[in-house]
């Protein structure tokens, strides 16, 4: 029997990571995915923002990061997979933007159970040329996705323009001397054969990141330093209040507060409204309509350094219709 080829999916937080598993389930009509999503935080947003897909098809590793506290709860997934006769050809595995896929990776490299089921096509790295060079200097995380990657993605340079993404891409040419590099917009590079390549070679990007795991114990081990806070509610939201308040905390937060995700539920909008921030880049798109009986609920996670809980749920509480 073939062995089930596995697409890791890495990049800091909010690089484009989902729009890429969006991107390769339209690319790839014939394919039948699993998809596990690790998320950081303890709801789950990630899996209604994967679209095209059927919901039996994604498996959900909440609230931790897979390289440190998840493997376990991984390697129950990926043996239910197995034994569940579950209808896949093609796994992808998409890890939180903070986990240094370093040791997923090795599971699927040295562990016999997976290594019989399992292969390793490639890890593709998310980079977002607006902001790399900025997280590259604060976070060792973001240089060890680089470097254990054999293909890069350098995102967003409809926002970063010429200039920077050379940049960049020199940076990353810096850390990683063996992997292929591509520049694209919302995750579709020209070229978009990135599965079935096999491309990954363990020996060549090991050497390297060994190296890097020496000169990083400073960071914490289990979040990096990085938290995240959740906040759900049933009473609608004011749109005006929400949209000069998250304008506001994000300039004076710019570098403290990484990510914000949430599924809105805003006074006098019928449908759910998807907001995301990347640092100060805002975007509010629209969801699913909320059907009739359905529990009407704003779910918000906002992730980042030294958040400071009280005063932010204070802060959405105020957004609220009165
Ligand atoms: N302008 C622009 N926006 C982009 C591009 N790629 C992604 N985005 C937006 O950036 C935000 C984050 O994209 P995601 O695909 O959710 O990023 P992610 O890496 O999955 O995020 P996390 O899993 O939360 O770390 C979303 O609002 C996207 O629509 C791009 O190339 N250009």
């Amino acid at each position: 029997m073939s062995k089930i080829p596995v697409t890791i999916i890495t990049g800091f937080l909010g690089t484009g990571k989902t729009s890429l598993l969006n991107q390769l389930i339209s690319s790839y009509p014939d394919k039948k995915f699993a998809i596990i999503e690790n998320e950081f935080g303890e709801i789950n947003i990630d899996s209604e923002l994967v679209t095209n897909i059927k919901n039996e098809n994604i498996f959900e590793l909440s609230n931790g990061c897979i390289c440190c506290s998840l493997n376990d709860e991984l390697y129950v997934v990926l043996q239910n997979l197995i034994q569940s006769n579950h209808q896949f050809n093609h796994l992808l595995i998409e890890t939180t933007g903070i986990a240094d896929p370093g040791g997923i990776l090795a599971s699927f490299i040295t562990d016999p159970f997976i290594k019989k089921e399992f292969e390793l096509d490639a890890v593709i790295c998310l980079v977002d040329a607006t902001n790399a060079s900025h997280i590259l200097n604060k976070e060792i995380v973001l240089t060890k996705q680089i470097a254990i990657s054999d293909q890069i993605l350098l995102n967003k340079t409809d926002l970063a323009g010429r200039e920077k993404t050379n940049l960049v891409r020199a940076e990353i040419e810096k850390i990683n001397q063996f992997a292929k590099i591509e520049e694209c917009v919302f995750a579709k590079p020209k070229n978009m054969n990135l599965l079935d390549s096999f491309s990954y070679d363990p020996s060549k990007i090991y050497q390297f990141v060994l190296g890097l795991e020496i000169n990083s114990n400073s960071t914490n081990e289990l979040t990096h330093g990085i938290e995240n806070m959740c906040y759900t509610s049933t009473i609608p939201m004011d749109q005006m209040k929400l949209g000069m308040w998250l304008d506001a905390f994000l300039k004076f937060n710019q570098d403290s507060i990484y990510r914000i995700k949430g599924i809105l539920y805003l006074q006098g909008v019928d449908k759910r409204i998807i907001l995301q921030s990347v640092h100060t880049q805002i975007q509010a798109t629209v969801g699913k309509s909320w059907e009739t009986g359905e529990l009407k609920e704003s779910k918000i996670v906002i992730i980042g350094k030294q958040l400071n809980r009280k005063v932010i749920e204070r802060n959405l509480k105020e957004l609220h219709i009165h």
